[in-house]
């Protein structure tokens, strides 16, 4: 009989599966508000925390891509900020149909331990917010709202409102080929050139396009967000002190890229 379960991985090394992902402070970092404990609170802790995993992860990636653009062609890396914004797109889809699970839980039973959130909101997610600064829409008002921030985190804005966005990089692209990127009419007049001719500009218009995608992707995270918000607590306001689901409509126009959906009406 040949020996089925053979030792491999242990040569002189101390990590383990628990160690390496640091699975006793993950595991053990899941702690109710509600008391007697309500049974939905463990499943809306970790979907909060399964997002913040997956922003991290997004920081990351769009971070790679944005100074991998603005070395421009010259660069030579390109291809890899593509290769990184098609790996964003895939996590932002994930990110939206998360929601599916959340949505099994019923508004009753989320208001069994909602009052005990106040004045805590996803209003306060900092990466959330880092994500819409690096991705191009900077708004400092967002910095002057945010309640209860440790100075680490006013930082981390501070410095996403300092620093280069992925738009401030495509724009380093299209000057990389000679187009002209200065006033927002000499860009638009770069996206038609590239958008007419593909064989010439094909990274160009593919980079447009996949930012084209993450803004859609962003969009529809928003769009299922208020939906599930309605869902569960109506017209009421919300937690963190705005008008609720009023407030989530009036962000759903935002657009990160105004110039490549006015492209649109223009080809
Ligand atoms: C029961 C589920 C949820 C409800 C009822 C809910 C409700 C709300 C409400 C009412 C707001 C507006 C701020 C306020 O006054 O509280 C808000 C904002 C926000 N929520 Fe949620 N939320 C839920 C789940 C989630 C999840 C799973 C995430 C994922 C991270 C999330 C992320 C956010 C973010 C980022 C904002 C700020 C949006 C912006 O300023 O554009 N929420 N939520
Ligand atoms: N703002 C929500 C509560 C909520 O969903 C929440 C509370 C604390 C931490 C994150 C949250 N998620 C999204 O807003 C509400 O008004 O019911």
């Amino acid at each position: 009989m040949s020996e089925t379960f053979v030792s491999f991985g242990e040569q002189g090394a101390q990590l383990t599966y628990g160690s390496y992902l640091r699975l006793p402070q993950l595991l053990d970092s899941q702690h109710l508000e509600s008391d007697p404990p309500a049974h939905d609170e463990l499943l809306f802790i970790t979907i909060h925390q399964v997002y913040e995993l997956w922003f991290k992860q997004l920081l990351h990636e769009v971070e790679a891509a944005r100074d991998a653009m603005a070395g421009g062609l010259e660069g030579g890396r390109l291809w890899w900020a593509q290769h990184l914004l098609g790996r964003v797109h895939v996590i932002e889809r994930v990110l939206v149909q998360q929601v599916d699970v959340l949505e099994t839980m019923t508004p009753q039973d989320f208001l069994e331990f909602r009052q005990r959130l106040a004045p805590a909101s996803g209003f306060q997610s900092v990466q959330f917010r880092e994500l819409e600064f690096l991705s191009g829409a900077k708004d400092p008002s967002y910095v002057r709202r945010f309640k209860g921030l440790t100075e680490a985190e006013q930082d981390r804005l501070a410095g996403r409102l300092a620093e280069p966005t992925l738009w401030d990089a495509f724009l380093d692209v299209l000057r990389s080929f000679g187009l002209p990127a200065g006033s927002d009419e000499e860009v638009s007049a770069s996206l038609r050139t590239a958008a007419h001719d593909r064989t010439q500009y094909a990274v160009v218009w593919a980079l447009a396009e996949a930012l084209l995608q993450h803004d859609e992707l962003a969009a529809g995270w928003r769009a299922r967000h208020v939906v599930m918000v309605e869902r569960m607590i109506g017209a009421k306001s919300g937690t963190g002190g705005s008008s609720g689901a009023g407030y989530l409509r009036s962000r759903l126009p935002l657009q990160y890229y105004p110039l490549l959906w006015e492209l649109r009406s223009e080809l």
